[in-house]
């Protein structure tokens, strides 16, 4: 049986060191790919795991997801080492947080939005951001554009007559369809780059299973549930989590999305990764769950509705409704942007 090969954006940290971690466990010939943005980071990584499991194969990668050279110069490489690659992990991401609306979180504990708010965290996060050295915005670029354009221009060593690759995305439950519009992709102009951004990822998820399912490329989009790891000591400082431990276990009872480490919020991500990818439904994201008695699950969430009259009953889904022919016009509009800026880049 021939080798497999995964590469994961991201590696260093957080749920997508686990990820690695669980990989190497399940698939104990797995050649890895940790594709991260600093080599000391990287290289600590992959010490780490290779002490964890002694005949691993593993390799670094250097790219920086928000930047467009640094991108390209990483699939001339990737194309230069792999004839193909059966995982590519698109995991890499921020979600800067100046501050947490308390008051927001006060009046909605005590009512129907309870649940949901600690689901999705809607509404309770004052998200910021940035621009990146090519002039995009920075969670835009990071999240969602960087991974693009690896996708495309690594497209030769995917998918194939004979062989399949799955293209599996960390979105989040945070993304949000009020919080996108199509005129404004990057969102310059709005608050909530971070729920934009991952509902922008599961659109490009579906248009890319509309696009390269008949070339063996299949896509699969996914939410960790609330994972604690950098990003989260980013919003509230690590030792306030610990604290707040016990409360998240008792959330559990309300809601399987509380999984807390980044070994439970990759159970999505492994899971897919040992599913036949022509048998997965394309139209759900798949959530990491953890149940009040401890157990890991998978549950498949339909990202778009075709029952109308429910939808707006429900306004959860309405919040995750993806369009077909609107996530066919945000991949036409993303290849286009990345089509212009390639012209601008030579890579010496
Ligand atoms: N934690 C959570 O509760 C949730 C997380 N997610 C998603 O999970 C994914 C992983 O996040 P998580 O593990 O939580 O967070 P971490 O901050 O722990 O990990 C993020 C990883 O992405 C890397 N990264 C960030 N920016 C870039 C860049 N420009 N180029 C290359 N690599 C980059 C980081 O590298 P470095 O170490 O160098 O910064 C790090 O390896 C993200 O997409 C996030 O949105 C989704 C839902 C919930
Ligand atoms: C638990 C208590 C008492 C306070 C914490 C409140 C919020 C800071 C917290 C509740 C739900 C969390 C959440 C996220 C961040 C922190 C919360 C808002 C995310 C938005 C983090 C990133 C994601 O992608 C989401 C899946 C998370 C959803 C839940």
């Amino acid at each position: 049986m021939e080798k497999k090969t995964a590469l994961i954006t991201g590696a260093n940290a957080g749920i997508g060191l686990a990820l690695a971690d669980r990989l190497l466990t399940e698939f104990p010939s797995i050649h890895l790919c940790l594709a991260c943005r600093s080599k000391s980071k990287a290289e600590e990584a992959q010490t780490m795991l290779k002490e964890k499991h002694e005949e691993a194969d593993i390799c670094v990668l250097l790219v920086d997801v928000s930047n467009l050279e640094s991108v390209y110069r990483a699939a001339e490489a990737i194309k230069k080492q792999y004839k193909h690659i059966d995982y590519l992990y698109l995991n890499a991401g921020i979600m800067p947080v100046s501050s947490v609306d308390w008051s927001h979180f006060w009046q909605c504990l005590f009512s129907s939005k309870c649940v949901d708010m600690f689901r999705t965290g809607d509404g309770l996060l004052k998200q910021v951001d940035g621009v990146t050295t090519d002039g995009m915005k920075q969670i835009f670029a990071t999240n969602l554009f960087g991974h693009f354009a690896l996708l495309k221009k690594v497209n030769s060593v995917l998918g194939g007559a004979n062989r399949t690759t799955q293209v599996i995305w960390t979105s989040s439950s945070n993304a949000k369809k009020s919080a996108f519009m199509l005129s404004d992709i990057q969102h310059q102009h709005g608050s909530e780059p971070y729920s934009s951004s991952k509902y922008a990822t599961d659109m490009i998820s579906v248009a890319l299973n509309e696009r390269f399912n008949q070339q063996g490329i299949y896509s699969h989009t996914t939410c960790p549930g609330l994972v604690m790891t950098n990003l989260t000591y980013g919003i509230l400082p690590s030792w306030f989590w610990t604290l707040l431990l016990p409360l998240l276990i008792l959330i559990r009872i309300f809601t399987p999305t509380m999984n807390y480490s980044p070994y439970n919020g990759s159970e999505a991500l492994v899971w897919l990764a040992k599913q036949p990818p022509q048998g997965i439904d394309p139209m759900c994201k798949y959530h990491s769950r953890l149940n009040w008695l401890g157990n890991r699950y998978v549950e498949p969430k339909k990202v778009n509705s075709n029952f109308i009259f429910l939808n707006y009953l429900f306004e959860i889904q309405l919040q995750l409704d993806v369009d077909i022919s609107i996530a066919q016009k945000a991949y036409e509009e993303l290849d286009k942007m990345e089509t212009a800026i390639h012209k601008g880049i030579k890579l010496s």
